[in-house]
């Protein structure tokens, strides 16, 4: 088997107006057949990047290669890449049928060969009866199924979804990533998908980028992203992490001993290789946080009046001023012996494995 990465970004940036780079310096390879997915906050760069690797954006400088050819000359439509937008982009005016055959009939095919893909790519997605519909008799999640039976039905060996579920509800949302998981697991094709929705990123991906202004600060398996966030950026945007200034007391590796403000001393763990004097802080999940009388057993114990309460249905979430932080913890309902109010005094704990150390971009 070739060695050599299906898609690479080497050293990519964009800039738009010739005086802010929106991408830079992006390295970043794609593995064939994975679901790989672009995650950041809103202007990170994402959609930017998507557009490149299909064509519709040049990299100002920089290339992207496919098994080491550049992409640079060649033409949207001759790089065999399915692509489905948040907005669906279908025909108004064509019936579903002929939506999803429309790849095909650009690329030359016609009649029976045709009528035989489309009835393939309908039966993917669960829509054979629907055929001869137009979109507008369609619901917000159907109308997604023919852009993925359009985005496949020419057997690309790329598929990417801008956004793909922006559109529709919660409860659609979550029964549609179900459903492009199966997809991409039954075709094996390639998915690169960009979004700003952590869940949606968690649920379907087999590999995250984390994005924010217009570079890449992670890429790591979703577990890996998840237990193991390089910076305090990404252990912030993936799972809600309390986020404290802090300054290192003892150097070494693995455990450690930090000082923050007002909390004085704390037991964290190293994540990263952290320079000397660079900016630091730490990092602790709000589900790792345990409540009283649990917190009375942790290495890291500290009270604080309640400033904020929230019910989450099984969960509760509890906002506490220590000095002049605010930290946010979240626990089974079960958990409280007694549910606190507002301005109650409120101890909690975490262990120094839950609280990590990073670099604090
Ligand atoms: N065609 C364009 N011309 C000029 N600027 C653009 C263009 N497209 C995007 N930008 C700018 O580039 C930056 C990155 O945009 P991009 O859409 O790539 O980010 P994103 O992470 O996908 O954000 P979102 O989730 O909001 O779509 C933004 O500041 C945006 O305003």
């Amino acid at each position: 088997m070739s060695r050599q990465p299906f898609i690479s970004f080497n050293s990519v940036s964009k800039s738009y107006d010739h005086d802010r780079w929106v991408v830079e310096d992006l390295c970043l390879d794609v593995r064939e057949g994975e679901f790989l997915t672009l995650l950041g906050p809103s202007g990170s760069g994402k959609s930017t990047t998507l557009m490149m690797l299909a064509g519709f954006e040049q990299p100002t400088t920089g290339d992207i290669l496919r098994r080491g050819r550049s992409l640079h000359s060649i033409a949207p439509h001759k790089r065999n890449i399915g692509i489905v937008f948040q907005d669906y982009a279908l025909f108004p005016h064509m019936k579903i049928g002929d939506n999803i055959g429309y790849p095909l009939r650009m690329r030359g095919l016609r009649g029976a060969d045709v009528a035989r893909k489309v009835e393939k790519a309908l039966d993917m997605v669960d829509m054979s009866n629907l055929s001869s519909r137009y979109p507008h008799q369609l619901s917000g999640g159907q109308r997604q199924r023919v852009a993925l039976a359009r985005a496949l039905v020419f057997d690309p060996d790329l598929v990417l979804l801008d956004e793909p579920l922006g559109a529709l509800d919660n409860q659609l949302r979550i029964r549609m990533q179900a459903e492009i998981k199966r997809l991409h697991a039954a075709t094996g094709v390639t998915f690169v998908a960009v979004t700003h929705d952590q869940n949606e990123a968690l649920s379907m991906s087999d590999r995250i980028a984390i994005f924010n202004n217009g570079r890449v600060q992670q890429i790591d398996e979703t577990r890996k992203i998840y237990d193991q966030p390089a910076t305090a950026f990404v252990a912030q945007f993936i799972g809600d992490s309390n986020i404290l200034p802090a300054q290192l007391v003892d150097h070494g590796a693995g455990q450690v001993r930090v000082t923050v403000a007002d909390m004085g001393t704390l037991l964290a763990t190293k994540q990263t290789l952290t320079p000397e004097g660079a900016n630091m802080a730490v990092a602790i999940r709000q589900e790792r946080i345990v409540v009283s009388p649990v917190a009375a057993n942790c290495d890291n114990r500290f009270s604080g009046q309640v400033s904020e309460l929230a019910f989450l249905g099984d969960q509760i979430r509890v906002q506490i001023h220590i000095g002049d932080h605010r930290i946010n913890v979240r626990r089974p309902i079960s958990e409280f012996v007694e549910i606190p109010t507002e301005g109650d005094w409120f101890e909690v704990g975490w262990s120094p494995t839950d609280c990590w150390v990073l670099p604090e971009t």
